[in-house]
């Protein structure tokens, strides 16, 4: 077919000869692939193509003297035949679209035209751009419909046709999407459009900046339109609660608070619908809120909404809906029974905002969701312009003034009422069986926006980190061989350094070279745990010193451990297959007769509990938790491991890195967090802690029992991600007992002593919802006797009355053990 184009397509006979070489190769490939977009035609498909390609465009080919063409210099050789081959192709597209249909089987002939262009520019036979040159012809001239064929196309060969020279097609790729994308309606066409997004994203680099919305303009097209009229006459009682103001648009209702009937009260649905969908208006145009006056409106609906969403909630809670989180008694309508389980059905790109639907809507939990969510972006919008914010945008060099909104600044009120706002929508978020799980994707989505948007504010610079410089490869490798060199004359172990007895008299220096630690070896289970700490330094570094320290402190444990693995574990060597991971050493050896360590192993086994689940103690600061832990620990030796949390703040008296906690800067905490690879992470003021999953595990594999200190906060976080553990909440037996206590401890000032019993205050008023999903509480009265009633719940024996009894203090209310 394509040799009827021959005829009329050129008069020159170069193109001419090249179209003739088109269609042979094309009837070609099309005995390999008779119909369809699949599979793509590969170079060998087409035979000699090089050959025949180059034999063509010989400068010194028969046809170019005929033409007196003839031009010996390369550059003009090949743009000569990036002319002729781009006239063939494009005679032969233009015939092939005019006269075929796409659905129809001929059409594979345009498919096989465009991989073999694919293949002609990868090879640089014709220019770079041609396929997306025919590509954005080819959308432009079909219907949305025939246009998803062509996508089919591109995305099945997205790799193939992106992968070389997108430099120079890349322009092309972004202005046919841009187009098709202006072309599609959002609502209408949403997965189509989803897809040309992620086609877009797929093929262009994560750093590149050519579709970023640099002046941070706003979708305001999507306009939510509502029915704007006043609530039905019936509503006499409510007409007080609502104060009609004018806006630009025309009518609008709006909620005044300060008339607002009773407190914690939702306003009826038909008075709040008004001023719900109002809300939409400022979601989507955020710059709204720097009018004062937009802003209090907004406030005033977005508590209003807030307000019934939390009674819907309760209600749902009292009386759960069967199934998937339905409406109860006062929300009488239903849907279909299972329509919420199919997420399909359950998305719509625009809202229903009919009257009728507005109860059914609130009552209903993705739905809810939705509002959250964006409740959530617009409170982070706000927080953006907080004077803390500022000063952060303020460190950036290049800034892109667009997106930063420097002469905003919110005022201190209105910044406390986001971050309390903020909270509630996480609390409403958390709601639901997979609340907890909900509330963490979108809190780990919107916290990786965030360097987002810090990128678009410092205007987009490259993510791409410099090649190294010759001189400091050469530098590093001669550091290496240093080290290498180091390494092989370090003194052979035992001789370490004693200058540790300079310090302090002759008998101290004698007690200290006596302490039974130097002459002990450690257990061989001990080095399990650091090696898994240094790993996570090695996965996750704070800085590239401590990356590199924890390399080097990784070798030499693995090293020390092996040696003591050879005394007994010999056996278990041949299993190392890889020296950076010795842990086979760690297993048990097959035969346990023949192993005399396993005798240690049998007496660790009975400090270990059946239930090695871990065990989550929280309380107030200062209750006990460290003392009691460190005096479990003692009791069982190797059987309980305290899991430091990860924090940003520096080191206190006393606390040692790795084991109270893990000491590291704020930009690794984020890394953390974001990584998804903290259980729970709390903020105090400008401090963040965070327990990883990852130490909690390596304690676990290491066959102990991970003890967390956790506050009220943590705890919850641990408890809604469904962490399997014990949790045990440890009071204090009074104010006056944990004053003293604290004061004899001597390390803290009277004023943190006293704010620490006033953060005590809840624990001390027995709060009953402090004990909601204990498994135990206890009162740490007389220490000894608190942690035996500890351990005897660790170990699954009941306590006795008489346990109960010798814990009691003079407190009648408060007795020293209770199961929950
Ligand atoms: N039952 C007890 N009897 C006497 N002193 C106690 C008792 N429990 C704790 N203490 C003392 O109270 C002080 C605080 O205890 P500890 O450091 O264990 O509290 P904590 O809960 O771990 O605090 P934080 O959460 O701030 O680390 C310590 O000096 C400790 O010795």
């Amino acid at each position: 077919m394509p040799g009827a184009i021959i005829a009329h397509s050129d008069r020159v006979p170069a193109v001419t000869e090249f179209a003739v070489l088109l269609d042979d190769l094309l009837t070609h490939a099309s005995q390999t692939k008779p119909a369809s977009i699949d599979p793509a035609l590969h170079k060998s498909d087409f035979g000699d193509l090089d050959g025949r390609i180059s034999a063509m465009f010989r400068s010194d080919a028969p046809g170019d003297q005929e033409n007196g063409i003839a031009d010996t210099s390369p550059k003009k050789d090949k743009t000569r035949q990036f002319a002729v081959i781009e006239t063939a192709v494009r005679s032969l597209f233009d015939h092939l679209i005019a006269t075929t249909a796409i659905d129809s089987p001929g059409f594979v002939q345009l498919w096989n035209l465009l991989d073999l262009v694919s293949i002609l520019s990868d090879d640089e036979h014709c220019d770079p751009a041609l396929l997306f040159w025919l590509i954005e012809e080819m959308l432009d001239s079909q219907t949305i419909a025939q246009c998803q064929k062509v996508f089919d196309y591109l995305e099945s060969r997205r790799e193939r046709i992106t992968s070389s020279h997108f430099k120079q097609k890349h322009l092309v790729i972004l202005r046919s999407c841009n187009e098709l994308l202006r072309r599609l309606s959002r609502a209408e066409d949403t997965a189509f459009c989803g897809r040309v997004f992620i086609f877009m994203f797929q093929s262009f680099p994560l750093g590149d900046r050519s579709s970023v919305n640099l002046r941070g303009e706003y979708h305001v097209e999507n306009v939510t339109t509502y029915d704007k009229s006043e609530p039905a006459p019936e509503e006499t009682q409510d007409k007080m609660e609502i104060d009609k103001v004018s806006t630009s648009q025309g009518k609008a209702v709006t909620f005044d608070s300060t008339k607002q009937a009773p407190q914690d009260q939702p306003i009826k649905a038909d008075v709040l619908y008004p001023i719900f969908w109002s809300l939409q208006k400022t979601f989507s145009q955020p710059k709204k809120l720097f009018d004062a006056e937009s802003l209090s409106g907004f406030k005033r609906g977005l508590e209003a909404t807030m307000k019934m969403f939390k009674a819907v909630q309760d209600e749902q809670e009292a009386s759960p809906p069967k199934g998937s989180g339905e409406s109860s008694a006062s929300f009488k309508r239903k849907r279909e029974p299972d329509a919420e389980s199919d997420l399909a059905s359950a998305f719509n790109p625009k809202y229903l905002t009919s009257r009728d639907l507005f109860e059914l809507e609130i009552s209903d939990l993705s739905f809810r969701r939705h509002i959250l969510v964006q409740t959530f972006i617009i409170t982070e919008f706000l927080l953006y312009l907080s004077p803390k914010a500022k000063e952060k945008l303020a460190s950036i060099k290049t800034p892109n003034k667009s997106v930063m909104y420097l002469d905003q600044v919110l005022s201190d009120e209105d910044v406390k009422w986001a971050m309390d706002m903020k909270r509630t929508v996480e609390d409403s978020l958390k709601f639901g069986d997979d609340g907890p799980q909900f509330h963490r994707m979108v809190d780990t989505v919107l916290a990786r926006d965030k360097n987002w948007v810090r990128w678009k504010a410092g205007n987009c610079p490259s993510i791409e980190l410099p090649p190294l410089p010759a001189q400091t490869w050469a530098t590093a490798q001669e550091e290496l061989h240093r080290l290498c060199r180091n390494k092989r004359l370090r003194p052979p172990m035992g001789s370490l350094p004693l200058n540790f007895m300079e310090d302090g008299d002759d008998q101290q220096a004698l007690a200290r070279l006596k302490a039974a630690g130097r002459y002990e070896l450690p257990e061989l289970d001990s080095f399990r745990r650091k090696i898994a700490d240094d790993d996570f330094e090695i996965e996750m570094p704070t800085s590239e010193e401590s990356k590199a320290a924890a390399i080097e402190a990784k070798a030499s444990k693995s090293w020390r451990a092996l040696r003591i693995a050879a005394k007994t574990k010999l056996g278990l060597f041949d299993k190392i297959s890889d020296p950076e991971k010795i842990d086979p050493i760690f297993e048990e050896l097959e035969d346990p007769d023949a192993d005399p360590v396993d005798a240690e192993d049998v007496v660790q086994k009975d400090n270990v509990p059946k239930d090695q689940r871990p065990i989550v103690i929280t309380g107030p600061s200062g209750v006990g938790k460290t003392v009691m832990t460190n005096l479990l620990a003692e009791r069982r030796p190797g059987a309980f491991v305290r899991v430091g949390r990860h924090t940003t703040r520096k080191p206190q008296e006393g606390e040692i890195g790795g084991e109270h906690f893990h000491f590291i800067e704020k930009q690794a905490f984020g890394m953390l967090r974001d990584g998804d690879v903290l259980l729970e992470y709390t903020t105090a003021g400008d401090v963040d802690y965070g327990t990883s999953r990852k130490v909690v595990e390596g304690i676990t594999n290491g066959g102990k029992v991970p003890v967390l200190h956790l506050d009220q906060e943590g705890t919850r976080q641990v408890r809604d991600l469904g962490f399997d553990a014990r949790f045990v909440l440890l009071l204090p037996p009074s104010k006056e007992v944990m004053e003293e206590r604290l004061k004899k401890a001597g390390n803290k000032d009277d004023d943190s002593i006293q704010s620490l019993l006033k953060a005590a205050t809840p624990y001390l008023a027995d709060d009953s919802n402090l004990k909601e999903g204990c498994d135990l509480v206890l009162v740490n009265d007389e220490l000894e006797t608190t942690c035996t009633n500890l351990e005897k719940f660790i170990f699954g024996a009941s306590p006795t009355e008489e346990d109960q009894n010798d814990g009691q203090n003079g407190e009648s209310d408060r007795s020293s053990q209770s199961l929950a």
